[in-house]
């Protein structure tokens, strides 16, 4: 009898080796191993310049790297193959700081593009699609304003439910409250922690330690550019094992 495995079961959503990058002289990442498995919600935290950015980037091809191999959903990132990259960029979804939203168009318009023009959906399935998106994330009635009439929470909204629209095995969100009023900070990480909760897979660069702790199944901390100490949060919060991970907790 011959043993068949689930290669799902086995291989992590994202598989990231040996990962080195450098711009220029300057190199941001020196040697990142890291795997994240279905459904697990990963924060990355760590002091400005530790390379956090750089690695969301790296992973949905924003950015090159010089040494090792990424994959994703079993399948190497591949820098140079543009089909390669079309896919890779369906089965990562990224979120901002800033929105970057199309202010042309209006909301529902911002959500249903990319599935139209990227997966060739029909419109009246991507408007459907777009509504209910829209409704998952608390903006079921902002579907004809356009961006500058929302609230910058409500901006970062849509970009998350334009992001879901794409349907991605896994979202990066790149310090997504960071531009935002004190008081529309949470609006935003709640829908976050809906999506983590629906078990989506998420890797967040945050500085807000409280949402890490509360909604993540490990944290990473970064340091100089290398995975410095990781762990569940209970553990890394309470207990840090080095150093620099004591002196960056105590800081803040
Ligand atoms: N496009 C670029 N060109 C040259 N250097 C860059 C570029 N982007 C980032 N860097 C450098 O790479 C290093 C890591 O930057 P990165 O933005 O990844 O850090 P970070 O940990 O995300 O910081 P922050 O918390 O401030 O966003 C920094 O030294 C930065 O100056």
């Amino acid at each position: 009898m011959t043993l068949q495995t689930n290669p799902s079961k086995t291989i992590p959503l994202v598989d990231i080796r040996g990962l080195r990058k450098r711009y220029g002289t300057n190199e941001v990442l020196k040697g990142i191993d890291l795997q994240i498995e279905r459904r697990e919600v990963v924060c990355i935290i760590g002091k400005s310049g530790s390379g956090k950015s750089t690695l969301l980037r790296c992973i949905n091809g924003l950015e090159e790297f010089q040494e090792g191999v990424l994959t994703v959903h079993g399948q190497a990132l591949k820098i140079n193959d543009p089909h390669a990259m079309r896919e890779l960029r369906q089965n990562v979804g990224m979120i901002f700081q800033s929105f970057n939203l199309f202010p042309h168009l209006t909301v529902g318009q911002n959500v249903m593009l990319a599935p139209m023009l990227v997966k060739a959906l029909p419109k009246a399935e991507a408007r459907r699609r777009a509504e209910q998106l829209l409704a998952r994330v608390g903006l079921a009635e902002k579907f004809d304003h356009r961006p500058e009439q929302l609230s910058g929470g409500q901006q970062q909204r849509v970009a998350i439910a334009r992001a879901l629209a794409m349907d991605p095995e896994v979202l990066l969100c790149d310090e997504v409250t960071s531009a935002l009023d004190p008081e529309l900070v949470g609006e935003v990480l709640q829908v976050v922690e809906d999506l983590a909760e629906q078990g989506m897979t998420l890797m967040l660069v945050t500085h807000e330690m409280n949402f890490a702790r509360k909604v993540s199944d490990r944290v990473v901390f970064m340091h100089q550019g290398k995975v410095h100490e990781m762990g569940p949060p209970e553990a890394l919060f309470s207990r840090p094992k080095t150093p620099e991970l004591q002196q960056f907790l105590s800081a803040l």
